[in-house]
């Protein structure tokens, strides 16, 4: 207890802004007047530094250094600026690096990055700030283009407006093999955490006035036209893309403006965006949770496609690196499992790519599909943990994906997922099916008899205390379900001791006699246990409807079991 109200008193004594200060104040005086609540309060914001995960640093905006707030964002500034010059250094490169900054319009986010600016200059190395709040695989294509030896991306993404983040890239000089321009991974974040760790206090960290550059517009013309020219010529396609009529909604974050240049760009000239949600708003204030996969979050993008009687909606996350895809679906509209949408693009890709040595990549909790898809076309296929940071460094992949709505179309471009070019290849795909009279759920239909049904779906838990998710995941273990829908577990491995050559992480991998699978395991951004669940179910002749009723009865049965299993 002592050593907690020592460790406040001095984080307020260093602590830059007036606002953090008075608020970890309130709670210390609140705590050491007795309160049970304001104590358990000021531990958890003394649980330790922030610690890189999934996608970077991630947390409640607030004071404290298990908070996101400005005295933590300069610390890791700090940590990551003395990273680049012990990095550059050991490379026989010394000198200033290269860093670009990016900022979403989420609450403290343009603070966030200009105190990025200020240590990156004042640490000798030359930081390049976007213009204005852009999506997160603008800043991603800003770190390739300009061979940047680093990028930070101020976001957090889907989380709710409470929270803040910051995703860390690296490449130029620093990594140049495919990962560069991809989020850290191991050993990076480790020994970029380290140098956070050595920093004493925010006051000894210098920062400069000014002296870093606030890029032009040119970075971003320069992704809008890569971008829209990917589906190839215009010509011979406008006609079908200017009659494909296409709801959009960035969800209330920095999207918006970007996807609807690139479409526009690209011939889709039919667009109709949710107007509550196209401005970026860090309050979300018309859904509970501004990501895509929660419930609720599109239904204004439905309605809207409903009344104009639209071909396709796309839902970006709020920094727009994710993709959600709706289509109509026996007769209603209907959001796509991020799994379907990575099959639908990976065969389209896949069948657009000569046989040979390309890779299409996803993580290991995603659909089995994207292999056989990857095997019938000729092409390699990798498996890789949860995360970008993974997927985007595959070597010679041409496509990636991840269940959680995350696409890489483009990986010559975008090291990371984009939920920008993924949009516009899927806008490409429908109006093609519509110019051929048909739709999406014709082509996913065409899916199942190639491969067979591949059904995916999630199961996840929500905890208020964060001493739970390990809890629940050591009962786990210990207890792991005998059945999975009434079929004997064949398979049980702690994916901690490294699973199918991948290296060692948090999970639980089951599989099942009937080729059912599950894999639980901690989220990295939020405060949640995901169960990620397949069933696949062969299609006999071309009965798809009846394969696609078995495993729907089959996911019902596995769903209520990892429910059960989760305890909620
Ligand atoms: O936040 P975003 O959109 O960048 O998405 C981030 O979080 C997702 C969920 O991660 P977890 O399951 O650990 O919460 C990851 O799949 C993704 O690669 C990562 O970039
Ligand atoms: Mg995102």
């Amino acid at each position: 207890m002592e050593e907690l109200l020592a460790k406040a008193e001095a984080w307020i004594e260093d602590d830059p802004d007036g606002v953090t200060r008075e608020e970890l104040a309130g709670v210390l005086e609140a705590a050491v007047g007795g309160s049970a609540d304001a104590l358990a309060d000021l531990e958890d914001r003394f649980r330790g530094f922030l610690e890189f995960g999934t996608a970077g640093l991630r947390g409640r905006i607030g004071a404290g250094p298990n908070r996101m707030n400005r005295a933590v964002v300069i610390r890791a500034a700090a940590g990551l600026a003395r990273f680049m010059t012990d990095a550059l250094a050991e490379l026989g490169a010394p000198g200033p690096g290269r860093v670009v900054i990016g900022y979403d319009a989420r609450h403290g986010s343009h603070d966030f990055a200009l105190d990025t600016a200020a240590v990156m200059t004042a640490a000798g190395h030359e930081a390049l700030l976007l213009p204005r709040t852009l999506p997160t695989p603008v800043l991603a294509f800003a770190t390739r283009l300009l061979d940047a030896d680093a990028g930070v991306m101020v976001t957090a993404s889907h989380n709710p407006p409470q929270d803040n983040g910051y995703k860390v890239y690296l490449g130029g000089r620093i990594v140049t093999d495919e990962g560069q321009g991809a989020q850290i991974v191991p050993p990076y974040d480790a020994e970029i955490a380290a140098r956070i760790a050595a920093i004493r206090s925010v006051e000894s960290v210098p920062r400069a006035a000014d002296g870093w550059q606030v890029l032009g517009e040119g970075v971003i013309d320069d992704y809008v036209a890569r971008v829209a020219t990917l589906g190839g010529d215009l010509a011979p396609v406008a006609a079908r893309r200017a009659a494909t009529r296409i709801v959009l909604t960035p969800l209330h974050g920095v999207g918006g403006e970007t996807i609807e240049r690139v479409l526009r760009s690209a011939g889709f000239t039919d667009l109709h965006t949710v107007v509550e949600q196209a401005e970026p708003d860090p309050d979300f204030p018309t859904v509970d949770f501004p990501n895509p996969e929660e419930k609720g979050a599109i239904d204004l993008a439905l309605a809207l496609a409903s009344s104009v009687e639209a071909d396709l909606v796309i839902a970006n996350d709020p920094d727009a690196d994710r993709c959600a895809v709706a289509t109509m679906v026996d007769g209603r509209w209907t959001m796509l499992h991020g799994d379907v949408v990575g099959s639908l693009l990976g065969e389209r890709v896949a069948s657009m790519t000569p046989a040979g040595s390309h890779v299409l990549a996803n993580s290991i909790v995603s659909s089995q599909q994207l292999g056989a898809i990857a095997s019938a076309h000729g092409l390699g296929h990798a498996n890789t943990l949860t995360g970008f940071k993974w997927i985007g460094r595959t070597p010679r992949m041409v496509f990636g994906y991840e269940e959680a709505l995350g696409y890489c179309v483009a990986p010559e471009l975008v090291r990371d997922k984009d939920g920008i070019s993924a949009a516009l290849l899927m806008a490409d795909f429908v109006s093609e099916l519509k110019e051929a009279g048909r739709s999406l759920s014709d082509a996913i239909d065409d899916l199942a008899r190639a491969y067979g049904v591949y059904l995916t779906s999630q199961v996840s838990a929500r905890y208020a205390d964060l001493a739970e998710i390990p809890a629940t995941m050591a009962r786990l273990m210990a207890s792991p379900p005998a059945t999975l829908a009434g079929s004997p577990v064949v398979a049980t491995d702690d994916m901690s001791q490294g699973f199918r050559g991948l290296p060692g992480t948090t999970g639980l991998h089951l599989a099942a006699e009937s080729g059912a699978r599950v894999i639980v395991r901690p989220s990295g951004t939020e405060p949640k246990v995901k169960a990620y669940l397949e069933v696949v179910v062969p299609v006999s002749g071309d009965d798809v409807a009846g394969a696609k009723a078995a495993a729907a009865e089959t996911m019902e049965a596995l769903r209520a079991d990892v429910t059960t299993a989760l305890g909620i």
